[in-house]
């Protein structure tokens, strides 16, 4: 944790707060809240965002054998998430801290409106010392609106508060070079902004009740670390586990954060399944946006649109090659930019405002 952190979300995945048995550990569940305890004695604003719903609810409740997979997490979550929030309320009341819950779906980060108005309450909520415990609502997202797991909802909270600090707890210390129970596997522990892709290293075999696996994990960290926050994929299984990380002495793989983008990019950057438009860009185009002038994306660099987008539709930048470079908040509809296209002194279509290159291409 670097010396700034005022305020950090604290991710934790459903294998943490579950035993071998899928039963909820709900002494590993009190240690974690004793250690965020301790970071808001320190001074921190923390935000929770916890896994476990589905898990705590599947041992409440045997379903009838012919329940489908979609139904049976719906059930499972929407039974399990009132004893999961019981029961932190429970632990957070005995330090005095007051908790507020949130459940959400992709789509509230989607539209503006909603993003806003959830900033807003998480703002508030902060402000008055609250602590708000997030979960994905399992009951509506199913399918395409649901997030790839609660590592990609807590990379988007993150960027949405503009907090310093990112932790991912998992059941493994970090990613690893190679099978994480092989004791000759070599720990990851840090990873800069340059650092090429460990995609390599990734199987794609999760713990017992995650989800998404730590690809999904990886991405979401090394994207939230290129919005300029830190983040740690660590063990919370581990005891003491913040308070390591808070000390700086956390055996993690820590992801070294690059420039702070303002907040309307980090909203932007997390906007590529919500792209209603493509624009490809010339080579000088390209070159203008990747150096670091500040510059806006003129009809004068643009060789082709696909979509029909409107004005203030999220629209992809793709190089000659049709590789991403970014996205960006158009200023005006498909039809105007086709009128715009190889024309000089126009109006920018995406301003600079409102372009989020990725360093990540
Ligand atoms: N290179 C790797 N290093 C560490 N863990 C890995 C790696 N490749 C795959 N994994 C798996 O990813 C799992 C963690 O992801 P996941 O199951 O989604 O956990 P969570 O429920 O905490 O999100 C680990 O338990 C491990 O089995
Ligand atoms: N909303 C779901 C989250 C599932 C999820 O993302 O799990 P994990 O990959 O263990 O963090 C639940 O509470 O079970």
């Amino acid at each position: 944790m670097n010396h700034k952190t005022n305020t950090i979300v604290i991710k934790i995945g459903s294998n943490v707060l579950t035993m071998e048995d899928g039963s909820p550990d709900l002494i590993r569940m009190a240690k974690l809240v004793d250690q965020m305890v301790f970071l808001l004695g320190k001074g921190l604003k923390v935000v929770l965002v916890t896994s476990g719903a589905v898990a705590f609810g599947r041992k409440s409740l045997p379903l009838i054998p012919k329940t489908d997979a979609i139904s049976k997490k719906q059930v499972w979550a929407s039974i399990g998430q009132i004893e999961l929030i019981r029961r932190y309320k429970e632990l957070f009341s005995k330090h005095g801290h007051p908790i507020a819950q949130l459940m959400v779906t992709k789509e509230d980060f989607r539209d503006r409106t909603h993003y806003l108005n959830m900033k807003n309450c998480l703002d508030g909520l902060l402000k008055n010392n609250v602590v708000p415990v997030i979960n994905e609502n399992d009951a509506v997202a199913v399918t395409e609106l649901m997030f790839t797991d609660n590592d990609e909802l807590a990379g988007l909270v993150a960027a949405m508060i503009d907090a310093d600090s990112l932790i991912l707890l998992t059941n493994v210390d970090g990613i690893y070079k190679g099978h994480p129970s092989d004791p000759s596997s070599e720990l990851i522990t840090f990873v800069g902004q340059k650092m090429p892709d460990l995609s390599q290293y990734i199987s794609t075999h999760k713990s017992s009740f995650g989800r998404g696996g730590m690809l999904t994990k990886m991405t979401m960290a090394k994207k939230s670390a290129n919005l300029g926050i830190e983040v740690a994929i660590a063990n919370g299984k581990k005891d003491e586990v913040l308070i390591a990380y808070f000390n700086k002495e956390l055996k993690c793989t820590y992801f070294e954060p690059g420039k702070i983008k303002d907040n309307h990019k980090k909203w932007i950057a997390h906007s590529d399944n919500y792209s209603k438009g493509e624009v490809t860009i010339n080579e000088g185009a390209q070159k203008a946006l990747l150096s670091d002038k500040i510059t806006s994306l003129l009809p004068v660099g643009i060789l082709s649109i696909k979509g029909n987008f409107l004005k203030g539709d999220i629209i992809r930048i793709v190089d000659p090659e049709g590789t991403r470079l970014g996205l960006g908040r158009a200023e005006y509809n498909a039809n105007t930019a086709h009128e715009k296209i190889g024309l000089s002194g126009q109006k920018p279509l995406v301003h600079y405002d409102y372009l989020y290159i990725s360093e990540l291409n």
